[in-house]
């Protein structure tokens, strides 16, 4: 994930212009916010994993998951601070512990979901997580409960 210029945890993103289409969109968004390399790991069409309609806010969001290799991670995290966008849309990006500390029962991913997400930001991680078999449903109701946030 990333720490967003507004101090909210949310995924690398943003608008897509009409023409552009979806997945153009959301690589140049990844290559402004944290100098992707959409050549090596460019958003296709398959990693397409959720749109959820904003009636509010007027506007439509699309998700999308992408595997990727401990080295490209790297790659990623090094070109991240060189990016167009770093240091002002983007303040860093950000691994999420996904286990929990057994000494306090709260941190690792419990203090990390207790902090302030971007609208649904939350949300997808968690499903993300438990699509893509990382955590159970089980384990992620536990981790909700004592990180003290609930799902919405
Ligand atoms: O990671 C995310 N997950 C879900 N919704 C997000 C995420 N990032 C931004 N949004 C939503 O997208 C909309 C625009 O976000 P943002 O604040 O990044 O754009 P802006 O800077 O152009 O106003 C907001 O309503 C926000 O809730």
């Amino acid at each position: 994930m990333q720490m967003r210029f507004d101090g909210r945890l949310g995924f690398p993103g943003g608008f897509v212009d009409l023409e552009e289409g979806l997945e153009a969109g959301l690589n140049r968004e990844l290559e402004e916010e944290m100098g992707l390399d959409v050549r090596i790991c460019g958003i296709t069409e398959e990693d397409w994993a959720a749109t959820e309609v904003h009636d509010e806010q007027n506007f439509v969001s699309h998700f999308y998951i992408k595997k990727i290799t401990l080295d490209q991670i790297r790659q990623i995290e090094t070109a991240a601070t060189t990016a167009k966008d770093h240091g002002l849309e983007s303040l860093g990006l950000v691994r999420v512990p996904v286990y929990t500390l057994p000494r306090d029962k709260a941190g690792g991913l419990p203090a990390f979901l207790s902090n302030t997400f971007i609208g649904t930001a939350r949300e997808e991680l968690l499903m993300g997580l438990e699509q893509e078999g990382i955590l159970s449903h089980a384990e992620i109701q536990k981790a909700l409960k004592a990180s003290g946030a609930r799902r919405q």
